[in-house]
């Protein structure tokens, strides 16, 4: 026994466990979704006591699934949901407030007033981020100033604050370690992408107590021990990443130039741009891909705030549908006759449009409109985004001489999500594009456990890990081009009728 690595991906909606064995095979997987809520509209909460019960809830039954024990596990890797806030008693770890979740756009008055001001600049200079409420920066200053006493608390050092993954290493080593990793630093508005340290400029800008920050390290990196008290033994925590950019590691992107694309609650494309810092003309954002052993390497991120969520929607909202996998087969027996448009604005618009304050529409239904039409809908908003983020992103890497490389015209999807057939054949059609689903779609839990394992030395290096990366299935384009154009067109329209800015 021994030598399996457990990979926790902490996620928008549900938490897993995951453990791999010592060949990278998954042997017991362990999930459970927490409560949403909104108290608002545009405002979504996690508590954080619900996302710490449903993370020990899976990795209990992951444990059980592949009959072993915490004291098997050798090494554990942690992924998450970024940019959510959260805020804690240094000396209790109890949270002083519900976590405020990276789609809340509470803040969006706040962000308004600071491009008013000017600062976008400073802001994007800085971090490679936008003036958005998406990032965690403006949410932490909203704590600081509407949770009583929390900025005397602060400052006198008695809070901290974290994104999921600290919050989750402070519980687990018993408040021993406070710490996070690059990349969800990178997520923060508040760290310096270009120095790897938090920003004194932008902390006074947002006035936010240095005293408040966790350490940042390299992703895989001594983050910690757990404690027998949470853990069931003593075990090292070796690698940390946020989801998109443990799915970029998952699947093998290590090479400038490649795409990868996930699909779970909203759906984030990367492109590896290597030790390069690409600023985008088109509103992507520049970001840390990874930092391994010092050395960073950047990604641009086209990030979409509702992919699946858009399904969740249609299960739990309207309730067309009652289980997520539905909605293929319900796309495929659409009428092709209908162009039905649904720009899923729920919590304002993303990348490239960034409008925190367009709300969700749905353009072109008839009386013959019924849950197939809005199914189908809902998969192609996903395709279409898609579409739009890469046409940016080629703008962005093919300037200044770049070549796009065979790599990169190939797009590799994970998540949920890509499940569907019909949306990923969907997706390459709309994209114009190959699409490749691996065969292991967990490339989020993969990529943490890839961290934390290499950190201990018990699975190979990026690039026998890349030769292991395997495909599942290619989706290749079958849709005519006068098809798509129209259908493009229909969908820029609809976009144009939704953003409250042009
Ligand atoms: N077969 C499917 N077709 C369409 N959507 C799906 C399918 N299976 C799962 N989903 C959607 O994928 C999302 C879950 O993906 P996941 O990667 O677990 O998300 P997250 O990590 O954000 O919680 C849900 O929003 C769900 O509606
Ligand atoms: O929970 P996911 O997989 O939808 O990912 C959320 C992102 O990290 C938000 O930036």
């Amino acid at each position: 026994m021994g030598g399996f690595v457990l990979a926790i991906d902490q996620g928008t909606t549900s938490s897993r466990a995951i453990v791999f064995d010592r060949s990278m095979r998954i042997v017991g997987v362990g999930q459970q979704e927490f409560p949403q809520i909104f108290p608002k509209s545009g405002w979504v909460e996690h508590d954080p006591e619900a996302i710490w019960a449903s993370v020990t809830h899976s990795i209990h039954d992951a444990l059980a699934r592949a009959r072993i024990t915490a004291a098997d596990i050798a090494a554990i890797g942690i992924t998450n949901q970024r940019e959510t806030v959260v805020v804690w008693n240094r000396a209790t770890g109890k949270p002083i407030h519900n976590a405020i979740v990276w789609q809340d756009r509470r803040t969006a008055s706040t962000c308004e007033k600071l491009k008013a001001d000017g600062l976008e600049k400073t802001f994007t200079e800085k971090t490679g981020l936008l003036l958005d409420p998406y990032f965690s920066g403006t949410k932490l200053a909203w704590l600081l100033y509407h949770v009583e006493g929390a900025r005397a608390r602060a400052e006198k050092g008695e809070l901290c604050f974290g994104t999921i993954d600290s919050f989750l290493i402070f519980r687990l080593t018993g408040g021993k370690s406070f710490v996070t990793d690059a990349t969800n630093a990178s997520r923060t508005l508040i760290f310096n992408i270009a120095t790897q340290d938090w920003d004194g400029d932008l902390l006074k800008l947002l006035n936010i107590p240095a005293s408040l920050l966790p350490e940042v390290k390299d992703c895989a990196a001594d983050f910690g021990v757990t404690t027998t008290e949470s853990f069931g033994a003593e075990v090292p925590i070796l690698g940390v990443a946020g989801d998109q950019q443990a799915a970029t590691i998952g699947q093998a992107c290590f090479e400038p130039g490649m795409v990868k694309s996930t699909y779970g609650t909203g759906c984030f494309a990367l492109i590896n741009t290597g030790e390069d810092m690409v600023r985008s003309k088109n509103r992507l954002l520049t970001t840390v891909a990874y930092r391994l052993d010092g050395k960073v390497t950047y990604a641009l991120e086209g990030s979409i705030f509702v992919a699946g969520a858009a399904v969740q929607w249609l299960r739990d909202g309207i309730k067309v549908i009652g289980d997520a996998a539905e909605t293929g087969r319900l796309a495929a027996e659409a009428d092709p006759n209908q162009q039905v448009y649904l720009v899923p604005a729920f919590t304002g618009m993303g990348a490239p449009w960034w409008d925190p304050e367009a709300r969700g529409a749905i353009f072109g239904m008839t009386r013959n409109t019924g849950p197939a039409e809005f199914a189908r809908a809902a998969l192609e908003a996903v395709c279409y985004q898609t579409r739009d983020l890469l046409d940016a992103m080629q703008k962005d890497w093919a300037k200044d001489g770049r070549e796009a490389g065979d790599q990169a015209m190939v797009l590799r999807v994970d998540g949920g999500m890509s499940a569907s057939d019909w949306t990923m054949q969907r997706l390459s059609d709309i994209l114009d594009a190959p699409v490749d689903r691996p065969a292991i779609i967990e490339t989020t839990a993969l990529g943490a456990a890839f961290l934390a394992a290499s950190r201990a030395g018990l699975w190979p290096g990026c690039d026998d890990f890349a030769k292991a990366w395997a495909r599942d299935e290619r989706f290749t384009p079958a849709m005519d081009e006068a098809t798509r154009t129209q259908k493009l067109r229909g969908w820029r329209e609809a976009v144009k009728r939704t953003l409250t800015h042009s």
